[in-house]
């Protein structure tokens, strides 16, 4: 969201969404402020899009329907939210262990002091109790010395696994904001980053990538009759179907709304176009039933646009090729495969 909207533009959309707010009984959480505002301001397609489709369902939006839009279309904010939680986390427990190795020191350095005082003291002239007296107190310096040693110790190793916890909790949150909340694929930034880097390698290596971009037809047609959860649940078909199609190597993630991207690594253009062709007659000949009363959602079909990497046009381009055709597959009547003709270098 551009926060640097003009501040009349600004109150215009808060005068839209509070009304918008009461009306659903949603709470004014910050969370759910940012739904409605992005949802009149107009700034969110999908968003919009999704809301509408709730509507239809369920007249007035749930918390827990606000909650989850939130989740699915502000997770960035979370993850931002989250990674600045765990550095003042991070930075407070840096503060701790440095004050405590801090004091040990000083605290070696009067040790060391006291021990240094109490061995002048020794001669020859000294009787037995005396001498055995400064045994005594270099004993309990030693002591002293070794337990603040062990606490010292005790301390880091305190340190180090909090330290490993909050390590684990950055990778989960980190893995989480690159995943599809809904059906566990990697997500669109999760796919852009991957595309950007393979395309990187390609330049280098000169091996083949191939991406295709897949879009269900239609879809709207299930959310409308089905209702959204269904939908939904489609998705997840769907998603299943994609990743038991390509290798381990191969990454699939969900592009947007409907429409489903994948990298394809060290594999030619009609290779690319045999995973495609694969994929749509598996989902095509799939017959999906709702879960709850076991009616047929009919034959769902997907379209396909394919691309195959040319050295040094950059991963903006290679993508919107792939795009490119799939919306070439889309025109020519859906359920088919597009090839994307070559850049215009
Ligand atoms: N159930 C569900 N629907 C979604 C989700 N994301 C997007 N959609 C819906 O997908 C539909 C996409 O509609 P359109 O863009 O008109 O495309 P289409 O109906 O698939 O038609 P074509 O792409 O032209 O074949 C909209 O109804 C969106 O609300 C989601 O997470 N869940």
């Amino acid at each position: 969201m551009d926060y640097n909207e003009l501040s009349d533009k600004a109150a215009e959309y808060m005068r839209l969404a509070l009304p918008l707010m009461r009306k659903h009984g949603v709470p004014m959480t910050p969370d759910n402020y940012t739904v409605w505002y992005e949802h009149v301001s107009g700034g969110n397609q999908e968003l919009s899009l999704s809301i509408q489709d709730m509507v239809k369902e369920t007249p007035l939006l749930s918390e827990s329907q606000c909650k989850t839009l939130f989740k699915r279309f502000f997770n960035i904010e979370k993850e931002r939210e989250e990674v600045y939680q765990m550095r003042l986390e991070l930075a407070r427990l840096l503060k701790e262990v440095i004050n405590f190795i801090y004091s040990s020191v000083m605290h070696t350095d009067k040790t060391n002091q006291r021990l240094n005082d109490l061995m002048s003291r020794i001669n020859r002239d000294m009787s037995a109790a005396e001498i055995h007296q400064i045994v005594d107190d270099i004993l309990a310096e030693t002591r002293q010395a070794m337990n603040s040693g062990e606490l010292l110790t005790e301390r880091l190793n305190t340190a180090m696994t909090e330290v490993e916890k909050l390590k684990k909790e950055f990778d989960v949150s980190k893995q989480e904001a690159k995943t599809d909340t809904l059906t566990g694929l990697a997500n669109r930034k999760a796919f852009d980053d991957v595309v950007s880097k393979v395309t990187n390698d390609a330049d280098d290596s000169g091996l083949d990538v191939c991406i295709i971009f897949a879009d269900l037809d239609m879809f709207k047609n299930i959310n409308d009759k089905h209702g959204h959860l269904v939908g939904d649940q489609v998705l997840r078909v769907v998603a299943n179907a994609l990743k038991d199609s390509v290798k381990g190597r191969d990454l699939v993630a969900r592009y947007g709304g409907e429409e489903f991207a994948i990298v394809l690594l060290n594999t030619s253009l009609q290779n690319a176009k045999n995973v495609a062709e694969n994929i749509r007659q598996e989902i095509a000949s799939k017959r999906i039933q709702r879960k709850d009363t076991r009616e047929s959602l009919g034959v769902i079909t997907m379209s396909f646009g394919v691309a195959r990497y040319v050295s040094s046009e950059g991963s903006e381009s290679f993508m919107q090729r792939a795009d490119r055709a799939l919306y070439m597959s889309k025109r020519k009547g859906r359920n088919c495969v597009s090839e994307a003709p070559p850049p215009i270098i």
